[in-house]
């Protein structure tokens, strides 16, 4: 298929601006450029990869390491194909961890191909391409399961909270159900992915089995889903469709399939990958095996708790494939300096290199060794951070801005403390997250009252969490999950959610309408659940709901925008008195002591929240506005509410866990080594008499290689490939600026910004404090820092400022 094709020329580079869209050409297949674009050399090592045919019944694997541009090479060989290889771009199945890879990757690709052409390439989480083929399809196969229900994490932890009181009625039984959530989902998911059964891990687990059994068949009946459920069901789905010789169009469709971060494969990922390329194809004989383009690097393997290995052996695991490995030997992102660090180190002298490993060269300048600093508080290197964030900027004459900066912290709590340390003193922070930040809050109660106005499949839960809330009596679990049990007793659920007649919602405008209304005892009702005087309360303010959310629903259909969304949203939350429920203070926040700070930091982080919940608003109707479809704003921010909002704002630092960085660069990288035993966290990673454990080393080596140009790390060392020394800035100005491409600040600016910090930062007396030079006087100097709002201010002006100079 490929023999006709010219060399291509150098690839074009992410960062080049989009491409014209192409046009077919004449002969059958094949895409032409309608422009020649500016271009950026692929190395050799990646133009092979990117040429190398998509052949059937063949697996390219390409192993390389961090910045390689591993990533980078994938999108411009689906381009590639695209343009010249005679692949039509419904052909190809892009899959990726996070919603943050897909999305770069669907930038990358609207990039090199224009975005008409880019959008009709299928790029997915694992999780949202088995949705979408549960979506579409459960229903088609498996007529008989019910309408599927996604729970997000607070909406399980609410569900569970209905479900896991000391006693709990679940199918018309009351049984003892004493579990947290997340036991109760780690149980249910070794049962359902058949690692347990029932028997063993009631066993294993100390839990009763006909609460396991009850429970199971309750999610199953009632069509309750969590996130994995989608791989299971998505692999029944698959199964079955080529047993009824029905098969589904688009993955039969598929004949390139390609896999980024492959290492952080667990079992059931594993599994959907293999039915997919197993997967019929359209105009190929039976048997035969779609083209796998598998990408990873296995120094990078941290979700080993998920299930992940380091070590996937490819031909046992692929065993029909035919397999080519190919590597990238050089690194685009390391300069030699981090590149020698932290693999010869971190790995290397945890006997994690071996000889497979094929040697990596940096094709940057040198620059400079990373830094070590002793954390020997939390504060103390909290103070240490900000202030030699400071001085890179200042002494740089606003070459860095604040956004250059990424602290990496191991766990949420290590983030979150610095984070709140930071905030104290006027440094704003980016923390990136998995999920949007409001939906962890209480502001997930917009989320509940958006999809009981929208009526939507799956409403069911959300009218519970509400109930739940309105019933402010003892005992409210335990009737909320009588409801429910009504309900799945009535007829209702069987109708279609959705319409008028149908769901929780019709059942309880029945209810409601009938309370009071005297039947047989033994015959339930709203009336049995909520009997006593002070329940008719909740029953009054249920009634409130339903009368508020009609008003809502009327309010919304003329026009939905983020503004009137919101509106409706508050208007809601204060009728029905939920704003209070709103102000009670989420989780004790990290850094606060007293109850004042407490409540004034509960504050701020709804405030937050509310912006946040706001900020993916905007978010969903801005790609709603620009991508117009069928559907309403409200199905379109439902579906989509989680998808990562873009931040434009280059006057915060950067902070989040390094599984969360995963795949990101910066120049200057901060790695928190605090821990709560007063030694760093990476002491077995940086110090050569010491080991690291071997999941230790490799989420230290991700961490390290986030960074393109300085990296510090909070640990004292002793290897000569770290050093002790605070760089020099004025000196480095030149190459930091060709570095970032980035215009050179004037000289004057570099003088005032100098002169600047030491005015800011004055150095205190080195009077019996040891030796006045060396790395330790440098070190007491960097912590001779104060933070001070005024400086957070100045440094988020300063690009300004010193741009005039
Ligand atoms: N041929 C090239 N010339 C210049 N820059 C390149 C080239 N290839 C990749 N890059 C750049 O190198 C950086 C790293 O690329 P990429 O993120 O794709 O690497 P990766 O191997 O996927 O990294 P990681 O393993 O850390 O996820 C990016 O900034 C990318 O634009």
């Amino acid at each position: 298929m490929l023999d006709h094709i010219d060399v291509l020329g150098p690839i074009r580079g992410p960062s080049q601006g989009p491409r014209e869209p192409l046009q077919r050409s004449p002969e059958a297949g094949t895409f032409q450029t309608l422009e020649t674009p500016r271009l950026l050399e692929a190395s050799d090592s990646q133009l092979a990869i990117i040429h190398h045919p998509p052949s059937p019944n063949e697996l390219l694997s390409v192993q390389a390491g961090p910045g390689s541009g591993k990533t980078w090479t994938l999108v411009n060989r689906v381009a590639y194909m695209v343009e010249k290889g005679g692949i039509l771009p419904e052909e190809i199945l892009i899959l990726s961890m996070t919603n943050r890879a897909v999305n770069s990757l669907r930038d990358a690709l609207a990039g090199l191909l224009g975005s008409v052409l880019a959008r009709e390439i299928e790029v997915c989480t694992f999780h949202s391409w088995c949705a979408n083929v549960v979506d579409q399809y459960e229903s088609v196969y498996f007529p008989q399961n019910p309408k599927r229900r996604l729970m997000d994490d607070l909406s399980w932890r609410n569900f569970s909270n209905i479900f896991l009181g000391k006693t709990i009625g679940i199918n018309g039984k009351t049984l003892k159900g004493n579990l947290t959530a997340f036991t109760l989902e780690r149980i249910l998911n070794e049962i359902k992915s058949g690692e347990s059964d029932i028997a063993t891990a009631s066993t294993k687990h100390n839990v009763s089995p006909e609460y396991l059994d009850e429970l199971l068949q309750f999610l199953t009946k009632n069509g309750i889903m969590r996130y994995q459920d989608f791989l299971i069901n998505a692999l029944a789905i698959m199964k079955k469709s080529v047993a009824d010789h029905n098969l589904i169009p688009r993955v039969h469709n598929y004949k390139m399939v390609l896999v980024d971060e492959f290492q952080d494969m667990h079992f059931l990922l594993m599994s959907a990958v293999k039915e997919i390329v197993h997967y019929p194809t359209e105009g190929q004989a039976q048997g035969t095996l779609k083209h796998l383009t598998l990408a990873g690097d296995k120094h990078q393997c941290i979700y080993e708790f998920l299930g992940s290995k380091p070590d996937i052996d490819l031909a046992t695991e692929f065993p029909k494939y035919h397999i080519t490995h190919k590597t990238i030997e050089e690194t685009f992102r390391l300069t030699p300096e981090i590149l020698d660090a932290s693999r010869n180190v971190a790995l290397g002298s945890n006997g994690l290199l071996n000889q497979s490993d094929v040697a990596l060269k940096s094709n940057r300048d040198p620059l400079y060794k990373p830094i070590t600093y002793d954390p020997a508080t939390r504060f103390s290197e909290y103070e240490f951070v900000l202030k030699e964030t400071s001085r890179l900027i200042l002494e740089l004459g606003g070459l860095f801005k604040l956004s250059d900066i990424l602290v990496l912290g191991r766990a949420n709590k290590d983030v979150e403390e610095f984070q709140s340390y930071a905030e104290k003193f006027g440094f704003h922070c980016n923390k990136f997250t998995l999920t949007v930040p409001w939906v962890k809050g209480k502001t997930h109660i917009f989320l509940d009252m958006l999809n009981v106005i929208h009526n939507g499949t799956g409403s069911e839960l959300n009218w519970l969490c509400l109930i739940l809330l309105l019933d402010k009596k003892v005992g409210s679990r335990l009737r909320v999950s009588k409801l429910f049990n009504l309900f799945n007793v009535s007829k209702l659920p069987q109708l279609a959610p959705g319409s008028s007649n149908g769901g929780m919602e019709a059942f309880l405008r029945e209810e409601v309408e009938n309370f009071g209304v005297s039947v047989s005892k033994k015959q339930k009702s709203l009336s049995t659940i909520y009997k006593m005087p002070e329940h008719k309360e909740t029953v009054r303010s249920l009634q409130k709901l339903l009368v508020s959310v009609d008003k809502e629903r009327q309010f919304l259909a003329h026009s939905q925008t983020p503004t009137r969304v919101l509106e409706s949203l508050s208007r809601m939350a204060v009728e029905l008195g939920l704003v209070h429920h709103l102000n009670l203070a989420d989780p004790v926040l990290h850094g606060s002591t007293t109850l004042h700070q407490q409540m004034a930091q509960a504050a701020k982080k709804l405030e937050f929240d509310i912006c946040s919940f706001f900020d993916s608003l905007c978010h969903a109707h801005e790609n709603y506005v620009s991508e117009p479809g069928s559907e309403l704003f409200l199905d379109h921010f439902l579906h989509s509410y989680n998808d990562d909002v873009p931040t434009t704002d280059d006057t915060s630092i950067n902070v989040s866990t390094v599984h969360t960085a995963k795949g990101l660069e910066f120049p200057v990288v901060f790695v928190l080594g605090t821990s709560a035993s007063h030694t760093s966290y990476w002491r077995g990673c940086v110090d050569l008499h010491a080991s690291a454990d071997p999941q230790i080393a490799r989420l230290f080596y991700v961490a390290c290689t986030r960074a393109s140009q300085f990296l510090y790390v909070g640990c004292t060392t002793n290897s000569d490939r770290f050093t002790g020394e605070v760089p020099q800035m004025a000196r480095l100005v030149p190459q930091v600026a060709g570095a970032l491409a980035r215009k050179l600040p004037s000289a004057g600016a570099v003088d005032k910004g100098t002169q600047l910090f030491a005015r800011l930062y004055q150095a205190p007396s080195t009077a019996n404090k040891g030796p006045s030079f060396g790395p330790r006087a440098n070190f007491r100097r960097a912590m001779s820092f104060r933070s001070s709002p005024l400086v957070a201010v100045l440094l988020r002006k300063i690009g300004a400022i010193l741009s005039r100079i």
